[in-house]
Parts: structure tokens; C-alpha cells; sequence
């Protein structure tokens, strides 16, 4: 029996999955990067594809925007298709002056504004979602090996994209934050909860503090680093 959001049969997902949030991008990953792509649900058009990567199974599951469409998928990926890795691969805004354009960030830990949570640890614990540590290290060696400075800091999961309360990123980058998306704090939490392993990457597509973006057109080509990054490590670790 499948899930309520994922038509899979058991075993046609592999114990390894990359989580773009946009399911379009898991069809283009999918079919460039994977030999063999076979795309096993299209429920609410949140594609996911199985294929083989370095000879190595490897799934590419769309998860939608925000932490409670991203927490549906991670969940029913480890709970019931026995998923123990999964790495975010996503577009983050900047906040940080280090950070540029096209950078991709490795998110070592996931601060939140989300209520999932406060609600999951009753508003008793500020949890501290962080990335799995050997996969953060495989990803580290990967880049270094293609060539590729990735960042590693503290990403901002942040439940709205757009704010009327800029000093509050503004007060994060302070804090050390480098950029913001709106998945990876869910996905961290969950992977403990399931004794699983994740990790976020995602490419800088614009820059809040500095007021620019990358062309849409763009966008995709850019996140070609990310996704080679995410899958050498996948298949490493
Ligand atoms: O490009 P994806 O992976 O969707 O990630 C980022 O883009 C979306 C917002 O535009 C949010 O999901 C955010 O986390
Ligand atoms: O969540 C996101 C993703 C990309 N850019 C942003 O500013 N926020």
C-alpha cells in the first residue's frame, strides 16, 4: 500500500533520496544525472524518480515549499519506504556579506521561526536541528574534490518568504546565519526522530542583504554544483 502522497510500491524508492523542493527539479536532476530514471509517484505532480548514480540507487523526491509539505515527504520516505539519508538540495536567499550569488551552503545546523517544533517538544525545548555530521563531512570531500568552495554555516528555515520584519534577518546574519530557505530545520528533525541521516545544500539564487538575484533562466544551471556535491556524497557516505 502506498502513502497518502507518494504512489510508490515498497522498494521502488532507494534508502537514498535528494529533496529539491521543487518537483521540476527533481525530473531535470532525475533525467540528467541519473542512468536509467524510472519516476515511481506523481501525486499532486510532486515527482519522484529511482535510478542508479555511480552505479549506486539513488532516489530524487520533490517535497514542495515550506516545512509541513517538506515533513509529509521526509516522513513517509523513513517511516514507511525505510529512507536513512536524504540531502535537502535547494535555493536559499543570502543574508551574510560573505555569501554570493551561486555559492552553495551546506547547512550545518538549521535555525527556525516554525512552529512545528514548539508544538512537536510542546514549547518546553528550543530544538536544535542539526545536519548528520559523516554526511556534512562526505559533502566537504566531495566539493573539494570537483573543485567547488562550499560553504558550511547555519541556514534560517523560515516559515514565510516574504517578511515585514527584515531586521530580524538582518539580526540573524549577525548571529552568524548565511542564508535563508524554508525546509531544512523539518527535514533535521526528522531524520533524528528516525534515527536517519540528512543534510541541506542549497545555491544562493538571490542575496537579501545586497539586493540581487540570479536570472530565472539561470537558476537551473547554477544548481548544477549542488546537485553533483549532494550526489558524490550520496554515494560516498
Ligand atoms: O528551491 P527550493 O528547494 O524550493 O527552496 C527554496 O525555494 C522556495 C521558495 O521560493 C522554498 O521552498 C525555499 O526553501
Ligand atoms: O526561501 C528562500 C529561498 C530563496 N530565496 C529566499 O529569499 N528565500
Amino acid at each position: 500500500m502506498p502513502t497518502p502522497h507518494i504512489s510508490a510500491a515498497k522498494g521502488e524508492i532507494s534508502d537514498t533520496v535528494l529533496l529539491p523542493g521543487d518537483p521540476l527539479r527533481a525530473k531535470w536532476i532525475a533525467e540528467t544525472y541519473l542512468e536509467n530514471p524510472v519516476c515511481y509517484t506523481e501525486v499532486r505532480n510532486m515527482f519522484g524518480y529511482t535510478g542508479t548514480y555511480k552505479g549506486r540507487p539513488v532516489s530524487i523526491q520533490g517535497t514542495g515549499m515550506g516545512q509541513p509539505s517538506a515533513a509529509i515527504y521526509t516522513h513517509e520516505l523513513m517511516d514507511y519506504y525505510d529512507v536513512r539519508t536524504v540531502i535537502r538540495v535547494g535555493s536559499a536567499g543570502a543574508v551574510h556579506e560573505d555569501i554570493e550569488l551561486r555559492d552553495v551552503v551546506a547547512g550545518i545546523g538549521a535555525t527556525t521561526n516554525s512552529s512545528m517544533n514548539r508544538i512537536r517538544f510542546q514549547n518546553v525545548v528550543d530544538y536544535a536541528p542539526v545536519a548528520d555530521y559523516g554526511l556534512l563531512k562526505a559533502a566537504d570531500r566531495a566539493a573539494a574534490e570537483a573543485g567547488i568552495d562550499l560553504r558550511v554555516g547555519q541556514l534560517y528555515s523560515s516559515d514565510t518568504f516574504y517578511t515585514d520584519a527584515p531586521e530580524i534577518e538582518a539580526l540573524l546574519s549577525d548571529y552568524g546565519i548565511l542564508a535563508i530557505e524554508m525546509e531544512a530545520a523539518a527535514i533535521y528533525t526528522l531524520a533524528a526522530k528516525f534515527k536517519a541521516r540528512a543534510l541541506a545544500i542549497c545555491t544562493i539564487s538571490d542575496h537579501i542583504i545586497k539586493g540581487t538575484a540570479l536570472p530565472s533562466q539561470e537558476r537551473q544551471e547554477s544548481f548544477g554544483d549542488m546537485v553533483e556535491i549532494a550526489l558524490n556524497a550520496a554515494v560516498q557516505s
